[in-house]
């Protein structure tokens, strides 16, 4: 038996759930599969839920430090339990929302395992010996932790979606990776009271950032108890007992549990790629700039395709490909472009943030001069008030230009340093020059300002900074 779609998508996470709203919009017929509830990883396992226990974790050091603002408050016990039902609460209210928007633009949801076929009349996505058939078929099945071969028991030896699931907190953490997720879950779990070891195996916190502001961050974590080993490859774990003991190197650590944080990597087996003849790029599928694979009809969008894993590159995947199928099915006039993954912007939700968007100073030095302006937080009015007094604001705001011309970067850390992160990303994308910011008035008192003061020093013309 099958039924006949305009498209039909494997996997409704961030991608695949974008990809089937946006070609409802366009008036295409579609059918999204998924297994597991609609939004992913992103909503249920990842983005919404770690953000919600550091919003907790925010709370709690807002407390401890309310005395010095002149406010009296009590530090009371953290009830996990109570938090996880705070973060499930987020989740649940979003779910329900998606839910309703997908039902209301007439997409039909198949809750079940899929698995792409094709055969002469083309691709489709079976289902339990029923194919959903269509002209196009995207891909967008995800990722899952990389476990390097430790035992992950959910109990001991965690990943972060056991961590997020837990109802208690560990007395004694240890975190394997200074990537994004390690670095958020050290941070959060430090802010809670947790005494943690954050471990990563090359020499320097979030690798892919600016040294010197994963630098900030670190001495930041520092100064909060998080005890940094860099360039400490953890070489085996085990649980005991008690715990867990971990080895580096010729030393061993303790501790109540282990998380690992070692990056993820597409979902793509036994969903029929290789039968199907879907070429891969390494751990990834193969596509084209158009996100086509290497199967006519067959595209992927999302974790599965190369690239930063972020749920806002998998809404952007899913959009263009949405658009990009209504165009070659005559039902979208304008072919739209799909964004460079430079142009992203990237985010670690840590205590304190780290936010980036565009080149990084080593990636446009290798492109020819370039000029760089830092803007440090403590001449920021809005940055110092949300700072304990007395403590020293140690954040930044990087812009980097190509010498004489466009903005080609925009780096930043400190506390709700995101929120600055979305005019970056318009100033890159948009190939701005710091000239043409210059007259662009910033509200005071803003974060904002500190961006636009590192710009007005790269137009030459600095306000509240020395020439
Ligand atoms: C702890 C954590 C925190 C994160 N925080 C952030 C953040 O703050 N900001 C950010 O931008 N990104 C964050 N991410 C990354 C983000 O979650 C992913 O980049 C994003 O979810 C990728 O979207 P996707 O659609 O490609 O895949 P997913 O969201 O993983 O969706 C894939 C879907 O495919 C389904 N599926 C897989 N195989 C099959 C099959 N055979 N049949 C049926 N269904 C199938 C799965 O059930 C899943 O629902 C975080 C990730 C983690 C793990
Ligand atoms: N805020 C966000 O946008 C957000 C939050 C969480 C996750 N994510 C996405 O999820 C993906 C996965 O995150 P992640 O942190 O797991 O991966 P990651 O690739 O960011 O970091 C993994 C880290 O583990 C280190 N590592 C690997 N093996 C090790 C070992 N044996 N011992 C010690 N360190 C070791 C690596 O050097 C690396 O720094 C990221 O690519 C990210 O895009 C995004």
């Amino acid at each position: 038996m099958s039924q006949e779609f305009d498209v039909v998508i494997l996997g409704a996470g961030s991608a695949g759930y974008a990809c089937a709203l946006r070609a409802a919009q366009l008036g295409l017929s579609v059918a999204l599969v998924d297994e597991g509830p609609v939004g992913g990883t992103c909503l249920h396992r990842g983005c919404i839920p770690t953000k919600s226990w550091l919003q907790a974790a925010k709370v709690r050091q807002s407390v401890i430090s309310a005395s010095a603002f002149g406010i009296g408050a009590t530090l009371g016990d953290v009830d996990a339990a109570a938090v996880l039902g705070y973060a499930t609460g987020v989740v649940g209210q979003l779910h329900k929302g998606l839910q309703g928007l997908i039902a209301s633009r007439g997409i039909k949801l198949v809750n079940a395992r899929g698995s792409l076929v094709t055969d002469q009349r083309g691709p489709g996505i079976d289902v339990d010996g029923s194919v959903l058939r269509a002209r196009a078929v995207v891909i967008a099945t995800g990722a899952e932790p990389i476990t390097l071969g430790l035992a992950v028991d959910g109990t001991r030896i965690l990943t972060s979606w056991d961590a997020l699931q837990r109802s208690t907190l560990p007395e004694r953490a240890i975190v394997l990776g200074g990537g994004v997720i390690g670095v958020e879950f050290a941070s959060m779990w430090a802010d809670l009271g947790v005494a943690v070891t954050l471990v990563e195996a090359t020499p320097s916190l979030l690798p892919t950032e600016e040294p010197d502001l994963a630098k900030v961050l670190q001495a930041a974590l520092v100064k909060r108890g998080v005890d940094v080993l860099l360039s400490c490859p953890i070489t085996a774990a085990h649980a005991t007992d008690s715990g867990v003991r971990v080895e580096l190197g010729g030393d061993t650590l303790e501790a109540d549990v282990l998380l690992v944080a070692a990056g993820r990597r597409p979902m793509l087996e036994g969903i029929g790629l290789d039968e199907a003849g879907v070429k891969r790029a390494g751990a990834h599928i193969s596509v084209d700039s158009s996100l086509r694979t290497s199967v006519k009809g067959v595209y992927a969008a999302g974790d599965v395709v190369r690239g930063p894993q972020l749920a806002h590159r998998g809404y952007a995947h899913g959009l263009f490909l949405a658009e990009h199928i209504a165009h070659t099915q005559g039902k979208h006039s304008s072919r739209t472009t799909l964004c460079a993954d430079s142009d992203i912007a990237r985010i670690t939700y840590s205590h304190p943030q780290v936010a980036s968007v565009g080149l990084t100073t080593t990636q446009a030095e290798a492109e020819g001069p370039v000029e760089v302006a830092d803007y440090p937080l403590r001449g920021n009015g809005r940055a110092l008030m949300s700072r304990p007094p007395g403590e020293r604001e140690t954040g930044l705001v990087r812009v980097i230009r190509r010498s004489g011309g466009e903005i080609l970067g925009v780096h930043a850390v400190g506390d709700d340093v995101a929120e600055l992160i979305a005019e970056g990303a318009l100033l890159v994308g948009w190939g701005a020059t710091p000239e043409d910011l210059r007259d662009i008035v910033h509200p005071h008192p803003t974060l904002s300002e500190a961006l636009a003061e590192a710009n007005l020093k790269l137009a030459g013309s600095p306000l509240h900074m020395h020439s």
